[in-house]
């Protein structure tokens, strides 16, 4: 799709038309507004026209062939040479793939898993001091961020083992999450999709000595998740506690099948099952729907308009949903690692920006943070709400109904915004005269902000599964209507042959090939340590 981005310029003569007018298009709004499943998705708060959305939907007309070919198994990710079936974790039937059908293997995989969850979570599987009370999963991005999400997301339907994260290669994490834990009642999981991975490697061996200081076989509590098997057996780790996946699962699309084994010991299997189910039938939609009414597209069509049309540089995720924490931090992972490139497919130089910076935080706190600059600052912050009709906690209903008053206040104040004239009337009682005038000033919202506003009956598994495969298919839509590879990372790994090259200097080695403010932060630091 040679002339995308010549397309992309053009949509730009649609922009400028006040949100507010646009709203009473009832036609128009209805085409920005798609139910499917428990959700429904409402873009009409946007300053996209009918006309708008021809263009973009013109702009994705050839995303349903690239759509097909990944759940086909098509090798789309074309760096890598490598299928993209993330999506088969979660499907059913039969798929083909190099002769074999991958269902087999996967069921399997599902098969064992649950019967490890059951053990642990029955007592059935002990540690060294009885039946295991914490899980430890040790992991970083794809290998942490899915799990550490959806367990947080689901701490409801939360009956098994407590479940501890620990990401970061500061041995703070490590000592932080081990403070509280027995290691003789421990699982740790060690889930690395390479088994390389110096963060994860290096947090995984501190485990191993700590739990061998109480325990006589460490190796016995603790299981592995990694498509690097023989790996996993180099480290004394049991083949029956190790799960495999196939290198066409991308790490960050992996908490469908053995890197969520947390979730699943967390909620149980079936729990799991219903959070697989989620996902199917939002996978179903995006096939099966047209691409006007199409939920996964609809939402991509409405980032590219922001940010390749309109220019705006960010995205705020905004869940009016505190178990959403870290919803945030894991679309970070999916939408900046999948679109954050700057080369085409055939390696050629994008004329503009794929992805745009994803950020935000849960309301209601952070309208006491930063939703002062998505007000009033002078770069527009596109805001994706989301928000549950009922929470878990129905004795606390009413704190849910303000949760809801504060999402909706939000959307509508960036779209009325306030006039000088109305900031002046409000405060003409207090000032006059020029400082009247000036007070006014700083108590204007410019308004006409878009935003869209994602809403589902409750935060339950299935909704979850549903909503990220919502994301997913988000993500894959942009990036295909882009052409560039949503599925590899190389932007990554420069920073990691550097640490590479840079431990030793920090052991006090001769820094001399380094350029001098390198030099002088590492001969600073050595000085203080
Ligand atoms: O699961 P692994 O192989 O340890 O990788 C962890 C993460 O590191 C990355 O490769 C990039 O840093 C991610 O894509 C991946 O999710």
């Amino acid at each position: 799709m040679n002339d995308v981005w010549t397309r992309i310029k053009a949509l730009k003569a649609h922009k400028g038309q006040r949100i507010a007018d646009l709203l009473n298009d009832e036609d128009r709004n209805a085409r920005l507004v798609v139910e499917t499943g428990p959700f429904l998705f409402d873009a009409s708060k946007t300053a996209i026209d009918g006309a708008a959305l021809d263009g973009l939907l013109d702009l994705a007309a050839d995303v349903a062939a690239r759509r097909d070919a990944m759940f086909e198994g098509g090798r789309i990710n074309e760096t890598e040479g490598r299928a993209v079936l993330h999506t088969a974790l979660r499907a059913r039937g039969t798929l083909m793939l190099d002769g074999e059908d991958i269902m087999t293997g996967l069921s399997e995989t599902r098969d064992r898993m649950r019967a490890f969850a059951d053990d642990v979570r029955s007592g059935a599987f002990k540690g060294q001091g009885g039946a295991i009370t914490d899980v430890v999963n040790i992991g970083i991005g794809g290998s942490d961020l899915g799990p550490a999400m959806a367990t947080r997301a689901l701490g409801p339907y939360h009956d098994g083992p407590r479940c501890h994260f620990v990401s970061n290669v500061d041995g703070a994490d490590w000592a932080d999450t081990a403070k509280g834990l027995n290691p003789e009642t421990t699982l740790v999981i060690v889930a690395s999709k390479t088994f390389t991975t110096i963060e994860t490697m290096t947090n995984a061996r501190t485990a191993w000595d700590w739990m061998a200081g109480t325990v006589d076989d460490p190796g016995t509590q603790f299981a592995a998740v990694s498509s690097a098997q023989e790996k996993t057996a180099e480290w004394g780790i049991d083949a029956s506690r190790v799960f495999g996946f196939e290198d066409w699962v991308g790490g960050r699309y992996s908490m469908w099948g053995p890197i969520g084994l947390p979730i699943m010991l967390a909620i149980g299997p079936d729990g799991f099952d219903e959070f697989l189910g989620g996902a199917r039938d939002m996978d179903a939609h995006f096939c099966d729907a047209p691409l006007e009414g199409n939920m996964p597209v609809l939402l991509a069509l409405v980032g590219m308009w922001h940010h390749q049309v309109l220019g705006y540089p960010t995205r705020a995720v905004l869940p009016y949903d505190d178990r959403l924490a870290r919803l945030p931090a894991y679309l970070q992972q999916l939408e900046m690692e999948s679109n954050g490139k700057g080369v085409s497919m055939a390696g050629e130089p994008l004329e503009g920006p794929a992805g745009p910076v994803v950020w935000g935080e849960p309301g209601t706190n952070g309208q006491h943070a930063f939703y002062q600059l998505i007000h009033q600052g002078r770069t527009p912050v596109p805001c994706e709400f989301m928000v549950a009709a009922e929470g878990h906690e129905p004795e606390l209903d009413h704190h849910h109904k303000l949760l809801i008053a504060n999402c909706l206040a939000q959307s509508e104040a960036l779209l009325k915004g306030r006039s000088h004239a109305e900031a002046r009337a409000n405060i003409a009682n207090r000032f006059s005269g020029a400082e009247l005038e000036r007070q006014a000033a700083h108590r204007v919202f410019e308004g006409n902000r878009p935003s869209t506003t994602l809403i589902y009956p409750k935060l339950t598994p299935a909704a979850l599964g549903g909503m990220v495969a919502l994301y997913e298919h988000r993500v894959f839509v942009e990036g295909a209507i882009l052409g560039i590879n949503s599925f590899d990372q190389w932007g990554v790994e420069l920073g990691k042959e550097l640490a590479t090259s840079l431990g030793p200097l920090v052991e006090g080695g001769d820094a001399f090939a380094k350029d001098t403010s390198t030099r002088r932060l590492l001969e600073r630091l050595a000085s203080w340590r």
